[in-house]
């Protein structure tokens, strides 16, 4: 079936063959070795703009959690780091494991988070989003790794509490009044590499920008995340995990 997921039967070693870019030189994630990384004194530092008006639903697609915004004009945008021009936040989703000592994408010095968030943004000059995934430049992706720890972030507290409104497959619910750049860590550092969509199409489109300081969630909270369901309502019930 073309439903892609993550289990034995469609998961990432079966993406390829509706998806064959999933074969390509520039898949995402990657790991990163830090003693590997070249240091490129000519990048300015990344910034973002955004209008917490332009919130509008969080929703659950079956395999992650999703929060929307109004896209439609330079509302909220990303720019700086190794990004020409403004690129327009369209979504946030997170990807998570079945416990606390893996679920991010990206590998960092050996070290898998408990979770991972991507906000991902597109290139307006491309038009809309379909024509933005078939540029190299097209979209923008800022990841934010999550570290379980006893001290969490408060501003995680919102897309949690929202989580009870999204249980299962095809829920939405209204998401207004937020601006995710409170979920940023202190530190801007960042490494930046070209590479895809972690999930199909996994088109080539993709500007990293990963940030190096994790963000703290609770253990509530990430068993929160784990209560989430990739069935319909009226479906037997599989829990939203390793969606990574
Ligand atoms: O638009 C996107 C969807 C999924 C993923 S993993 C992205 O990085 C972007
Ligand atoms: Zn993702």
């Amino acid at each position: 079936s073309s439903q892609w997921g993550y289990d034995t039967d469609n998961g990432p070693d079966h993406w390829h063959k509706y998806y064959p870019i999933a074969k390509g030189d520039n898949q995402s994630p990657i790991e990163i070795n830090s003693k590997d990384v070249q240091h490129d004194p000519t990048l300015p530092p990344w910034s973002v703009a955004y209008d917490p008006g332009a919130a509008k639903t969080i929703l659950n697609n079956g395999r992650t959690c999703r929060v929307v915004f109004d896209d439609t004009f330079d509302r909220s945008v990303l720019r700086g780091g190794p990004l020409q021009g403004n690129y327009r936040l369209r979504q946030f989703h997170i990807h998570w494991g079945s416990s606390d000592d893996h679920g991010s994408e990206h590998v960092i010095d050996g070290v898998k988070y408990a979770a991972e968030l991507h906000m991902v943004h597109w290139n307006p000059k491309y038009s809309n989003f379909a024509g933005a995934l078939k540029q190299p430049d097209g979209v923008a992706v800022v990841g934010i790794f999550l570290q379980v720890g006893n001290t969490p972030k408060p501003e995680m507290k919102r897309i949690l509490e929202e989580i009870d409104n999204v249980k299962t497959k095809g829920k939405e619910a209204p998401f207004t009044n937020f601006d995710p750049s409170i979920l940023f860590p202190k530190s801007r550092d960042y490494w930046t590499y070209h590479g895809s969509f972690t999930t199909p199409p996994c088109e080539e489109c993709i500007i990293w920008i990963l940030l190096r300081e994790p963000i703290v969630v609770s253990p509530d909270q990430m068993a929160k995340l784990r209560s989430l369901s990739i069935n319909a309502e009226t479906e037997p019930v599989r829990p939203m995990v390793d969606n990574w």
